[in-house]
């Protein structure tokens, strides 16, 4: 599935128009993962559908979603903005960023510096890069275009093998650790458990896909994970924003 959605891709990339350029502010999105206050911080993301549940949410208002998000307490808005394969669509990014006070990420599928140029168009102040669609140096160059335009980034891996090679070549400020396979849709925490040894302490780690209810939340963290990226259990929900307070609530902890 991978390899198919990178060739559309390549056809999107080759006939991609960057929309005039937004305005506003930046947000750290580093920054908001690592804020006090909370132990468990959640990036909630915004997805009416996937190449492996198809259509997740019918009633899809993105910017009700989002902003139903941050009255729970997200720390940050993940936007598919991917259409063919997630229904997304550029526009609900730069949407969601004009009325938000959190950072806003855009999930896409991220290969050529012109996508890095769109995005900050967008108004994004993240963007995220896999590991397994990009050779490791391609995405550090990516990865620097993008830091040197005032976005992050948040760097997808799968394996303990892909940080490995990675982490040759630089250490990302925020590592994201996918517990789904996206050729084969198969998707378990322990790719969390077992990777989360090897990212190093100075990086933010977040655990993504697949968690459903607190204690998946808590079985994440005890692997050593930051935060959590969560998608489909929570756009399931007919009130998002309490979805995610009750993800935060039930093992939120004060530190003060
Ligand atoms: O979600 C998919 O089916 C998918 C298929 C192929 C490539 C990427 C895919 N998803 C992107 C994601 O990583 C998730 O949207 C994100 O981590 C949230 O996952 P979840 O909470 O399980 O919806």
């Amino acid at each position: 599935m991978l390899t198919k959605i990178l060739e559309t891709k390549k056809e999107e990339i080759a006939s991609l128009t960057i929309p005039d350029p937004y305005q506003g502010e930046r947000r750290s999105l580093k920054a908001y993962l690592t804020r006090r206050g909370s132990q468990a911080h959640v990036i909630a993301e915004v997805k009416k559908a996937s190449p492996s549940k198809g259509v997740i949410r019918e009633d899809f208002n993105p910017l009700e979603i989002a902003l139903s998000y941050e009255s729970g307490g997200a720390d940050a808005i993940s936007v598919l903005t991917d259409v063919t394969y997630f229904q997304g669509n550029r526009e609900y990014l730069t949407e969601i960023k004009k009325h938000v006070k959190i950072p806003v990420l855009r999930k896409d599928f991220i290969v050529d510096p012109l996508q890095v140029e769109e995005s900050e168009a967008l108004g994004a102040d993240a963007i995220l890069l896999i590991a397994a669609a990009l050779e490791p140096e391609k995405l550090k160059e990516l990865y620097d275009l993008a830091y040197n335009k005032g976005m992050e980034c948040l760097v997808e891996v799968h394996s303990s093998q892909e940080l490995e090679e990675l982490m040759n070549v630089f250490t990302p400020e925020i590592i994201g650790v996918n517990n789904r396979d996206l050729s084969t849709f198969v998707t378990s925490l322990e790719v969390t458990e077992k990777t989360g040894s090897l990212i190093p302490a100075e990086s933010v780690f977040v655990s993504e896909s697949g968690i459903h209810e607190p204690k998946d939340l808590e079985r994440v963290a005890k692997a050593g994970a930051n935060a959590v990226l969560v998608g489909e259990s929570l756009m399931r929900q007919r009130d998002p924003g309490e979805a995610v307070k009750r993800l935060k609530g039930e093992t939120l902890h004060d530190e003060d």
